[in-house]
């Protein structure tokens, strides 16, 4: 598909907001959903719903052969080794949760280092903290600068002999900073400690591959990968996930039940307790299939140059501060105006059509580390457009007028 084609594809963005045309800026938080996703859903429903795995008719053949496909398809996407290797969760941070309660809680012990980062998403801080709470594990913080870049150096004056995972976020959704990851990952590794990947920001703006990366997890949404709400997906190399106890326990992740013993299932299945979100997995599959029929690299290098030409006109407005201006960034700018609040910015704001965040976007480390409360936050997705960009610097300048 074209870039020039794409904004036709979703539907939502043909509708007006306080009688403007809808400027969409909030892809961070969720991105919108393109057609082809909604009608592959709405045909599931329509053609093939039927539980998965165990049903020995036609149709329930039929939706676990569209589930399995779609989990083809992620493995494809992250170029893993197996489909053994990818499994379905509701998100990043069921993700996140589900490496913390099994991996993190038979292998790590009191006084054993996690290292995160200043700019993680509570969901990569607040599991760690539990840990930390019931284990004795010491969290190990790395700062990041002024400029919200994570310094390698910094990084690797972290890792120590006590290191025995490192977890850390692939592009920030506070600031947009694209952290070194492969070089992180390689560092720890010289450690002996395993690499969890958050991809939630990273996965619609990149191509990602975990075997090139050799990252042991890698975690990312459905809903910010165009996808629907509901579905994500862990990524974890197969001798690990093999060697975890299961996450969740009920139907189909077991192999046999008694009252005495119960075997678990295989892989990927021994982490998928219950009836999965099948409609939320083909419903990513085919967000996949939307986003590669555009490239990623083509998505990359559009979402590049949209963040450059933003940066630019909104570094024209008087009084107005970008937050996070590390070299390598993601379609994200956070910024504040002085002498206004974010949530009344962006209040006045829709008012002109434009949806972005004002928030402290599930980073609050980040806001005490610049001494702000909230930012607002313009998060790109591949629909965005150079017309958007002049609507959102009209209406900050509007707004800063009305309040300053
Ligand atoms: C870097 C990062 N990690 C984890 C999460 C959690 O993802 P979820 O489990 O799908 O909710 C988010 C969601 N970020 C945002 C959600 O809303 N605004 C945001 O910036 C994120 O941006």
């Amino acid at each position: 598909m074209n870039l020039s084609d794409v904004k036709d594809a979703f539907p939502i963005l043909k509708q007006l907001e306080n009688g403007q045309p809808l400027v969409y800026l909030d892809s961070g938080a969720t991105a919108q959903t393109p057609v082809s996703v909604i009608d592959t859903i709405a045909r599931y429903y329509r053609e093939e719903n039927a539980n998965v795995h165990r049903g020995v008719y036609g149709l329930s053949e039929r939706a676990t052969d569209a589930y399995e496909g779609a989990r083809s398809k992620v493995r494809r996407f992250l170029n893993a080794a197996s489909d053994k290797e990818i499994i379905f969760v509701r998100g990043t941070t069921e993700a996140i949760n589900l490496v913390a309660q099994t991996w993190g809680r038979r292998h790590l012990k009191a006084g054993d280092e996690v290292v995160i980062t200043e700019m993680e998403h509570h969901s990569n801080i607040v599991p760690w903290q539990l840990l930390r709470e019931e284990l004795g594990i010491k969290l190990v913080v790395v700062p990041m600068t002024d400029d919200g870049e994570i310094r390698l150096a910094d990084f690797e004056a972290c890792l120590t002999s006590k290191t025995q995972l490192v977890s850390v976020v692939h592009m920030s959704n506070a600031l947009g900073t694209i952290n070194p990851v492969a070089d992180m990952v390689q560092a720890a590794k010289k450690v002996g400690a395993k690499v969890l990947l958050d991809g939630a920001q990273a996965v619609p703006h990149m191509s990602v591959d975990v075997r090139a990366l050799d990252c042991d997890f890698y975690a990312f949404s459905g809903h910010k990968l165009y996808g629907p709400t509901g579905i994500g997906v862990l990524y974890g190399k197969e001798a690990l996930l093999d060697a975890m106890p299961p996450y969740q326990a009920g139907g189909d992740m077991i192999y046999s039940v008694t009252f005495d013993k119960t075997e678990y299932n295989v892989l990927p299945y021994k982490f998928e307790a219950g009836t999965p979100n099948i409609s939320g997995a083909i419903g990513l599959g085919a967000a996949i299939d939307f986003v590669e029929s555009i490239g990623l690299d083509t998505i990359a290098a559009y979402e590049h140059e949209l963040l450059t030409y933003a940066t630019r006109q909104l570094q024209t407005i008087d009084g107005l501060r970008i937050i996070g201006t590390a070299p390598n960034k993601g379609g994200v700018i956070s910024f504040i105006v002085e002498g206004t609040h974010p949530h009344d910015m962006a209040t006045l704001m829709d008012q002109d059509g434009i949806a972005l965040r004002a928030s402290h976007h599930c980073a609050m480390p980040v806001m005490q580390h610049f001494d702000v409360p909230a930012t607002l936050r313009a998060s790109f997705g591949v629909y965005n457009t150079h017309e958007d960009i002049d609507r959102l610097v009209a209406a900050v300048e509007e707004a800063r007028t009305m309040l300053v």
